[in-house]
């Protein structure tokens, strides 16, 4: 691996995504845990988008067709999850939309399993996890030869860089673009790599942070490629969380708060800026 500096062109794509997505507002359907809905909802918002949440099977074909894109996410899964969480998937491939798909707790019992197994066939668009997440999903999917990677509850025990050769070989497998998120986030498709550093260690102290990150990649993934719409909404967490910090000592709720007020505040050159500064392309020799 070789780092390089991050090429304009990148940076370029990402400030006009913010820009498309403050234009356009672009409706996202979301099938996510009750746990961080109100998050997902409000950060979707926040960045510019408009937000939908649904649970039953049969609005999963509506609901991918008013949408411009789908969030999965398996937090919370109702025995009802296995039915309306494929279907979401499956109606999102078949119309043509990016879906986002969030493996949250992968390898945490059986029902859980079966449907990412289930999901695979749908290639999401994007997938995005902590690392163990991505480890974990990459083992289900019958990518790795060898079993590895420790989810423990909803929490990585695995670093981002253990994560990297899983991301890949899910990135090759969907043709579209993962994330992994951590102090410091890889985002790659099958091409091209990024690291992204920054960001406040606060995000770790609200729940929410990664599946409302995941919504918000869905929102983006609504006007632009896989790869721009993941490294716009981590840019956008990293520069936001900095921003909620700066003040000094915050709790969490407060932080959590500012936090979202910095999604809907930060613009298109506060973003281009901040990539600029903490994005770092990794070229493979
Ligand atoms: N120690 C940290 N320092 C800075 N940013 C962090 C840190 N931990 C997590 N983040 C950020 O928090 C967001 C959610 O990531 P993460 O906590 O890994 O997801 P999850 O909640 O799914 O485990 C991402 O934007 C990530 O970059
Ligand atoms: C705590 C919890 N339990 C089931 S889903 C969930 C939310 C996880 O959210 P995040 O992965 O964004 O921290
Ligand atoms: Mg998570």
């Amino acid at each position: 691996m070789n780092t390089i500096n991050t090429a304009d062109a990148v940076v370029r794509n990402i400030s006009t995504a913010v820009e498309e997505v403050r234009k356009q507002n672009p409706l996202v359907g979301s099938w996510t845990n009750f746990v961080t809905i109100n998050l997902v909802a409000n950060a979707q918002l926040a960045v510019g988008g408009r937000a939908a949440m649904c649970f039953l099977p049969d609005e999963a074909e509506p609901l991918a067709f008013v949408s411009k894109s789908i969030y999965v996410n398996v937090g919370t899964l109702q025995p009802i999850a296995c039915q309306s969480l494929p279907a979401a998937a499956k109606a999102a491939a078949e119309a043509n939309k990016p879906w986002v798909l969030d493996p949250v707790a992968a390898g945490l019992g059986d029902t859980r399993t079966s449907v990412l197994k289930d999901l695979k066939q749908y290639k999401p668009t994007i997938i995005r996890g902590n690392a163990s997440e991505i480890i974990t999903l990459a083992n289900l999917w019958g990518l790795e030869t060898e079993i590895k990677g420790k989810v423990e509850g909803v929490d990585s025990t695995d670093t981002v860089r253990e994560a990297a050769s899983s991301a890949l070989k899910l990135a090759e497998y969907t043709g579209g673009a993962v994330a992994v998120s951590g102090e410091i986030d890889l985002i790659l498709n099958s091409e091209k790599a990024y690291y992204l550093t920054g960001g406040s260690e606060m995000l770790e102290c609200i729940t929410g942070a990664g599946c409302s990150l995941g919504g918000v990649m869905a929102v983006f993934a609504a006007v632009t490629d896989a790869l721009t719409a993941a490294l716009t909404a981590s840019v956008f967490y990293k520069a936001a969380s900095d921003k909620a910090v700066s003040g000094g000592k915050i709790g969490t709720f407060s932080f959590q708060t500012a936090f979202v007020d910095y999604l809907s505040l930060l613009t298109p050159s506060d973003i281009a800026e901040y990539s600029e500064k903490h994005l770092t392309l990794q070229e493979c020799d």
